[in-house]
């Protein structure tokens, strides 16, 4: 169930479906009941149903809700943007099932309604909309009216989440077979309300030919996988992150990350801090250890020691060209390599020489951008908002493909992205993960979870980072309000015991 599927790969999952023998009048006809079934099951209560159809399949699945609806004792008044004439195969055989009036798409139906199915636009949304219809969907958001959206939100893009115009602030969202991206990222994840999936007919074997590569980032994708602890185990098995500290006035972002490698199961933490840092860390630090290291050599000869075979580096790091030599010292060695903040934005006026770097290492190579970060190293890919639609999930697998790199691209929505193309969105996430050092926290979580991942590569490095991202919006859903980063790593233990009765 953790496959996304973009509108194109939806299309060929109904193909594929009609091929084995499945009608695309049944799939329709199981779409439109499951959304009468969460009207019923939400509202019983409810006396009248307004159900907006528009001229597609969409629409199609509206006839469905409109005609079970009816069966079920509703009083249900139906709106279609279009003609009869015009409705697709399937959806014009649906509509004549229906026996009410069917009349035109307007405000009109949203007086007396109780409950209102928005089945104008699901994936077939290709441009924005405009005039009577952003009119009727800003009246129906501007009402107390609730709204239950078939597939998506109208104005809702399902494979990029962006906003075509208006879209409709959905109470509930009906959704066929898998997900759509749209319904992870940002907005669109705000305008569905609650997500159902329910089963239309469409075979799981289909998912072997369309090899969908996106995924929501749940336990499920790499839990199997997870390095536990195992008893016969001890700290060097567990692998030896070094997290990188900033000069004396800005030591606190690497603690932070120090300190999420170590509770996310690192064997061992060094920091490696500059001499005139290491009384201040070594007078904050106890479980993990302090080195001292002043500049790229000194660096260069803390890595080639091959246990210490993850580092971490950016928090307070400080921007210009000392960073930018540290980042290439790291890259040079055969550690695993998460790069964030400072690091990253070092490189904003010669990006291509870091993902030269990159490009030529064999250990994994992670950034961690928030969206100011990933638009100074890739200005071109930044997520438009007006327009063609593009999407964040596009965005991070061409900066992955561009750089070499597993890019993190962090937000309420965080998308992890391989240069192969897979990917993860993650939807647990807290508004109070927005203070200051939690993305600290974030790459020193991933660094401690590359190190065991090196070790033991049981848990590939995509399952790897998504992992360290779930647990890192996990441990702050977890905390809840309040939060400040250094409670991050400090909720790990719940949200591991939790996850070890699953
Ligand atoms: N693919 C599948 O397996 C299934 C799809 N079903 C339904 O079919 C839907 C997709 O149907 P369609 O591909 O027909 O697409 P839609 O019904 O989403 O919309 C397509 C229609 O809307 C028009 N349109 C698009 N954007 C517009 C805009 N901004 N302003 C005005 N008109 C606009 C198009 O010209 C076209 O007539 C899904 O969202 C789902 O609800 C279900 O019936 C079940 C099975
Ligand atoms: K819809």
């Amino acid at each position: 169930m953790l496959e996304l599927l973009t509108a194109k790969e939806m299309s060929v999952a109904d193909r594929l479906t009609a091929e084995r023998g499945v009608p695309g009048y049944d799939l329709m006809q199981n779409a439109g009941d499951a959304v009468a079934d969460e009207v019923f099951k939400r509202y019983p209560q409810a006396e009248s149903v307004s159900v907006l159809c528009g001229p597609g399949n969409n629409g199609g699945d509206g006839f469905v809700a409109a005609v079970a609806l009816q069966q079920k004792g509703y009083r249900v008044r139906l709106g279609l943007l279009g003609s009869l004439e015009k409705l697709p195969g399937d959806a014009a055989a649906h509509a004549e099932r229906w026996e009410g009036e069917v009349e035109p798409l307007s405000a009109d139906l949203l007086d007396e309604a109780d409950v209102v199915i928005d089945a104008i636009f699901g994936a077939g949304l290709a441009r924005p909309i405009e005039g009577d219809i952003a009119a009727l969907i800003e009246a129906l958001n501007d009402s107390d009216i609730p709204a239950i959206a078939v597939d998506v939100p109208s104005g809702i893009d399902g494979t990029s989440g962006s906003v075509r115009g208006i879209a409709i602030e959905a109470e509930a969202t009906v959704t066929f077979f898998r997900l759509k991206p749209g319904h992870l990222l940002l907005p669109g994840r705000l305008y569905c309300g609650e997500i159902t999936l329910a089963d239309i007919g469409i075979p799981d074997s289909v998912l072997q030919d369309i090899a969908p590569s996106a995924f929501g980032n749940e336990p499920r994708l790499w839990l199997g996988d997870f390095p536990w602890p195992e008893v016969g185990g001890h700290k060097y098995s567990r692998g030896h992150a070094v997290v990188v500290s900033g000069p004396a006035d800005a030591t606190g972002a690497a603690r932070l990350a120090a300190r999420g490698a170590l509770r996310i199961g690192a064997g061992l933490v060094t920091m490696a801090s500059p001499k005139d840092a290491l009384s201040i860390n070594a007078s904050q630090l106890t479980a993990v250890m302090v080195r001292p290291v002043d500049g790229a050599k000194e660096f260069s000869e803390l890595l080639s020691d091959t246990r210490k075979n993850s580092a971490v580096l950016g928090p307070g790091l400080g921007v210009g060209k000392p960073a930018c030599e540290m980042v290439q010292a790291a890259l040079e060695s055969r550690a695993a390599v998460v790069i964030d903040a400072d690091g990253l934005t070092s490189f904003a006026d010669a990006p291509d020489k870091l993902f030269d770097s990159v490009q030529d290492r064999q250990a994994p190579t992670v950034f961690t951008p928030h969206a100011g970060e990933f638009a100074r190293l890739f200005p071109d890919l930044k997520p438009k908002t007006e327009g063609e639609p593009a999407s964040k999930l596009e965005s991070a697998r061409e900066a992955a493909k561009r750089s070499g790199a597993v890019v993190v691209f962090k937000g309420p929505d965080t998308v992890v992205a391989t240069p192969d193309g897979r990917a993860s969105i993650n939807a647990t996430s807290s508004p109070w993960l927005a203070t200051a050092g939690t993305g600290d926290v974030l790459a020193g979580m991933i660094g401690g979870l590359l190190a065991q991942e090196m070790l033991d590569q049981a848990l590939p490095v995509f399952e790897a980072v998504s992992a360290a991202v779930w647990l890192h919006g996990e441990a702050a859903r977890a905390f809840g309000p309040g939060l400040i980063s250094e409670d991050v790593p400090e909720m790990l233990p719940e949200v591991f015991r939790a996850l070890l009765t699953l």
